[in-house]
């Protein structure tokens, strides 16, 4: 038996619902960096957005649905567990007290999170912890918002994968991934106006989402975007 600590790739959302955007990039993404498995954490507490609609456990049930038959991803419930806002950084102290200083970790967010990162809580212990690795999203700049986060940035870039099995953490891979122009946010305003969400999400979440009625009422959170 190989004695190398393979390169684990962790993906935290809200997946209020889960849909094609989050799925298909990061299936390239894995052929991209070489990773052999996904495991999606589900948060229970968003740190920096309203509560979802969709309940945890129906959350949870769109999550299992949409990757039953995907051997790429599994699930990691710890988020769920606690009641306080899901911070990234208190998952990743956890899984690093569980696996020791070499095992090499990732987190994947998209574009559009990478932008808005210096507003995470202890944002700038994140590298320390794990590598990001991070998929390109339509209508997100691949630069960064300030000369500074850019200097950050560049300082921190992966120039080739094979850096993020090298070392536990510390690195910035951006991915050429495939531009997904798809939002929860979308999926939800669609259903709450009867649209249909076709070719949005999996078809097993569709039938999920239809069965349990979910994101039919008015949405609740419309009058405090306006
Ligand atoms: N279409 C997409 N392309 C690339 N990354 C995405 C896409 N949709 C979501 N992500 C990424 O997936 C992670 C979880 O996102 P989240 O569950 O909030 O989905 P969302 O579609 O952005 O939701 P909402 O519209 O409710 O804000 C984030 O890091 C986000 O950047
Ligand atoms: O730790 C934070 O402060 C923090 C702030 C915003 C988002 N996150 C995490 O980033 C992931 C994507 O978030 P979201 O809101 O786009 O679904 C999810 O796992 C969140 O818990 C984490």
């Amino acid at each position: 038996m190989s004695d190398k600590i393979e390169l684990h790739a962790l993906y935290g959302g809200t997946f209020d619902p889960i849909h094609y955007g989050h799925l298909k990039p990061v299936e390239a993404l894995a052929a991209l960096a070489g990773l052999h498995t996904v495991t999606l954490l589900p948060n229970n507490v968003p740190p920096h957005r309203p509560q979802p609609e969709a309940s945890p456990a129906q959350r949870i049930e769109m999550v299992r649905l949409a990757i039953a038959d995907n051997p790429l991803f599994d699930l990691d419930l710890r988020e769920m567990q606690r009641n306080t806002p899901s911070f990234t950084v208190d998952t990743l102290d956890e899984l690093r007290q569980e696996r020791g200083v070499k095992q090499p970790l990732a987190f994947i967010i998209g574009q559009d999170s990478l932008l808005t990162l210096h507003k995470w809580h202890r944002w700038q212990d994140l590298l320390s912890l794990c590598h990001l690795l991070v998929c390109q999203r339509p209508g997100y700049s691949r630069e960064m918002t300030t000369p500074e986060q850019q200097q950050w940035l560049e300082k921190h870039l992966a120039k080739r994968p094979e850096e993020l099995h090298q070392q536990p953490a510390g690195k910035v891979f951006l991915a050429e991934t495939p531009l997904v122009s798809i939002s929860a946010t979308e999926i939800r305003d669609r259903l709450h106006q009867g649209h249909p969400d076709a070719d949005l999400l999996p078809p097993s979440v569709s039938e999920f989402i239809a069965r349990e009625g979910l994101y039919r009422n008015p949405n609740p959170h419309a009058i405090l975007r306006r």
